[in-house]
């Protein structure tokens, strides 16, 4: 690590090394730290966009041909990056990044490296579908292999035992995971001169961080095929010394800004001397801190207990399908199910319904997902009509059918995790856990809490008076007459 930063320098990028510096924090690896106080606004460190690593700035591409490149597939997902990167480590030092590369590490805690029984403690979160392993595979067998035995003359045959072999295409993969950003073209049309488009981090890594950083949708995300289709993988990139900063829930006090030419880490509040310096990573879940970096974020939450304030639960829209065609198989037909689930498709574009810690109340699109399932079938028609989804609300003639549903479906969920959170409360008072036993502990109990919160809002809804009424109405009970006083 002492080379990063004389490396860096040599290659044209700036550092302010009186106020930043590299230091290793527990827990954490590498990261950034304040040597002195810093102003908010201040420039840490500025990256020249040529010093960055990616499709682009790789001579592979164009030496490889970009023909022959797409034929390989190479120009979608991560593929091409991966070999961009294992084509720059074989060349040693006259890899322009050679001392970058060395940096950077090699060994994750990532479950894609983790073991069939230390996967086990993940089963239930919404982790397990993601790892995407099978499809990382899938890609350096038929993209990465094919075009390197295509060209012996750029890479070596006594090189592919070394330097391109699956577990280094991993290592590649879990690098990009974990460090790149988004890093778009600089729009010559919007540039009036000196004003940088800033972009967070979160924003940086692709869509699902969102715009520039880390939500990368690639090899290692292959489940969201649709992302990683409209997205241009050249933007994807490696960014010398912006990745050396870790990030925190609500921590974070510095931020990548996107320049013509450079790419400009800027303080965005005082840092105190031998503070750590924080990036974001967008404030993402503990399952997806644990999916992409291998860490999880924990804090007291306002409401008691611990956990972190950005977890989500993940609920498949077929738990709430399954759910109506087993209670209700005569009302409403598979094939109009099937209709109904296609305009939710096209006009909500979500498979998946999102719960989040601090949901107060029911989220909106539960509510208009189940109603749409439990729509008769004269409303169905109209809504069809319409291309319309039902209005988020609870009414007088099917709130209680949509509760009950929405119960049912959030306690299937739940019942998918193996064991109770309080059985997960007991684990983690445990001072000798393994770490990776720990994180997935502490992400399944996020999970389960979150759900078991939504529920008691359910049930307390369910028993409010104003539902307690409507209940008896519906059995056809008198509502009972409120007592005139008398005098
Ligand atoms: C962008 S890199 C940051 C540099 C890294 N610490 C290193 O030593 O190279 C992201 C990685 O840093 C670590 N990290 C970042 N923030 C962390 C945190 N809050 N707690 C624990 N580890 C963290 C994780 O290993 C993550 O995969």
């Amino acid at each position: 690590m002492d080379q990063l930063i004389p490396w860096f320098v040599s290659q044209g990028g700036i550092v302010d090394t009186e106020h930043f510096g590299l230091a290793e924090f527990p827990g954490q690896g590498w990261g950034a730290v304040a040597l002195k106080n810093i102003p908010e606004g201040h420039v840490l460190f500025s990256t020249p966009r040529t010093l960055t690593l990616s499709t682009r700035s790789c001579a592979l591409l164009d030496l490889f041909g970009s023909n022959s490149w797409a034929t390989f597939h190479l120009h979608e997902g991560w593929a091409g990056l991966i070999l961009c990167m294992m084509w720059e480590e074989s060349r040693v030092q006259d890899s322009k990044w050679f001392q970058y590369l060395a940096s950077l590490p090699s060994q994750f805690e990532t479950p894609m490296f983790w073991s069939g029984e230390e996967l086990e403690e993940l089963h239930g979160t919404s982790v397990v579908g993601k790892i995407g392993k099978i499809e990382a595979e899938n890609d350096y067998y038929n993209k990465v292999v094919p075009a390197v035995k295509s060209r012996p003359d750029l890479f070596l045959p006594e090189h592919l035992d070394r330097w391109y072999t699956l577990e280094r295409y991993h290592i590649m993969g879990s690098r990009i995971l974990s460090r790149s950003f988004q890093v778009e073209r600089w729009d010559t049309s919007e540039d009036e001169g000196a004003h940088p488009v800033g972009m967070d981090i979160d924003s940086a890594q692709t869509s699902e961080q969102v715009g520039g950083h880390r939500d990368q949708v690639g090899e290692e995300d292959n489940e969201d095929s649709d992302d990683e289709d409209s997205e241009d993988a050249g933007d994807v990139a490696m960014v010398p010394m912006a990745d050396i900063l870790n990030a925190r829930y609500g921590c974070n006090n510095a931020r990548l800004f996107y320049e013509q030419l450079e790419l400009k880490m800027v303080t965005t509040k005082p840092i105190a001397a031998g503070d750590q310096i924080w990036n974001t990573y967008g404030e993402l879940p503990n399952s997806e801190l644990l999916r992409r970096y291998g860490h999880v974020d924990v804090f007291d939450l306002p409401g008691g207990g611990q956990g972190n304030p950005g977890d989500v639960v993940e609920v498949p829209a077929n738990v709430f399908v399954s759910l109506v065609l087993s209670v209700d198989p005569k009302g409403v037909s598979a094939e109009t199910l099937r209709e109904r689930i296609d305009l939710w498709l096209e006009e909500s574009g979500d498979d998946t319904l999102v719960i989040e810690a601090e949901d107060a109340e029911i989220p909106p699109a539960l509510i208009s997902f189940v109603r749409l399932l439990l729509l008769t079938p004269g409303d169905w028609e109209k809504a069809k009509e319409k291309q319309k989804l039902p209005k988020p609300k609870l009414t007088e003639e099917d709130g209680l059918a949509v509760l009950d549903v929405i119960k049912q479906g959030l306690q299937r969920r739940l019942d998918e995790f193996p064991s109770s959170i309080e059985a997960d409360w007991a684990l983690l008072s445990k001072p000798d856990l393994p770490p990776k036993n720990r994180n997935a502990i502490i992400v399944r109990a996020g999970e389960k809490r979150i759900l078991l919160e939504m529920l008691k809002k359910v049930g307390r809804l369910q028993n409010s008076p104003a539902t307690e009424s409507k209940k008896r109405k519906q059995a056809g009970q008198v509502e009972p007459q409120a007592k005139k006083s008398k005098r």
